[in-house]
């Protein structure tokens, strides 16, 4: 166990205005050193300026932060050969070749992982002589995920790495990810995509208007309350259904036909539930019982309207 205040990443009442808007706004955080730790929030809710602040891009406005033990903003040559960063987008030059850039990059460090193998690992080979620019969004991302990783980091950024990935490459940027791990490696990552954080993330810090609303390992977040959903004809009497429910339960319909029973789900209740709909001519469609999702608890945590 890392002892508390020791972890790769430590921030304390991070404060990042730009001009009338607070992006950061008294933000605190531990990212356990040999763990992923993912960076959730809606569009605007600070989490790339928290991470360029950590890969010491930019300055914090008050506030501290300390990354390997280290202050970014004074600690610079310290910590570049010890961290990766995956920036959301950019980071090679157009006119670089991937293959070349990614020696370049791995000529910096004294034990890099062999450039061409990371290449093929990533699906890059065919590609190693095109110039940045000229490759796909999804190439350009693999490359700097691959820039990020080569040099054998203590810990790396990744701002949103998988955003906009085929399948493919999104799968095989999860089990580098996941071998990183395996290696002692800390990862911070930002995400948008809940399967993502739920899958990697030993632990999940959801920021919302520059400062953290909720943290936890995903399974404490998404908690161990289960729900009950069912789909049917659009209509149903809800309320006569509540009354033969336990005390405390919820029902809604959200979309027409969709059915969702928040309640101490229990055989009985799932009794009940059936019966009453078999009383009610009532056929019911993909019946099933699950918890609570991480995409639940984000949009309760952080609401359902647009950010801009
Ligand atoms: N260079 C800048 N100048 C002015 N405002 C900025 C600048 N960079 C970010 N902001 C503002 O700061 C806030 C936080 O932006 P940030 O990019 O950190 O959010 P984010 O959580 O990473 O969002 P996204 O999920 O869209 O990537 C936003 O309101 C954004 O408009």
């Amino acid at each position: 166990m890392t002892p508390p205040g020791d972890g790769a990443v430590e921030l304390h009442s991070l404060a990042k205005r730009y001009g009338a808007v607070a992006a950061v706004d008294g933000l605190s955080l531990s990212a356990a050193r040999g763990a992923v730790t993912a960076l959730l929030g809606p569009n605007g809710a600070g989490k790339t300026t928290t991470i360029e602040i950590c890969e010491g891009f930019r300055r914090a406005d008050a506030g501290t932060v300390r990354v390997l033990g280290l202050d970014p903003a004074t600690d610079g040559r310290a910590l570049r050969p010890r961290v990766g960063v995956m920036p959301q987008s950019g980071g090679v030059p157009g006119t670089a070749r991937a293959g070349e850039f990614l020696r370049l990059v791995a000529s910096f460090h004294t034990a890099p992982l062999d450039a061409s193998a990371l290449l093929e690992r990533l699906g890059l080979t065919g590609h190693a002589r095109t110039p940045f620019r000229r490759m796909s969004g999804g190439q350009q991302q693999r490359l700097s995920l691959a820039v990020a990783v080569v040099g054998r980091p203590e810990l790396v950024f990744l701002d949103e790495p998988t955003t906009g990935l085929d399948p493919q490459a999104r799968h095989a940027t999860w089990d580098l990810i996941g071998e990183l791990r395996a290696a002692g490696v800390s990862v911070v990552l930002t995400t948008h995509n809940m399967e993502e954080a739920e899958r990697l993330a030993d632990h999940i810090v959801i920021v919302d208007g520059g400062r953290v609303v909720a943290e936890g390992a995903p399974e404490e977040l998404t908690g161990a309350e289960r729900q009950l959903r069912f789909r049917a004809r659009p209509g149903l009497g809800l309320e006569e259904l509540l009354a033969a429910l336990p005390a405390g339960s919820a029902a809604k319909e959200s979309p027409a036909g969709h059915y969702l029973i928040e309640a101490d789900v229990r055989p009985e209740l799932l009794a009940t539930v059936t019966a009453w709909c078999a009383s009610h001519g009532v056929l019911t469609e993909d019946l099933r019982i699950e918890r609570r999702t991480l995409e639940d608890v984000f949009l309760e945590l952080t609401g359902r309207e647009l950010r801009s």
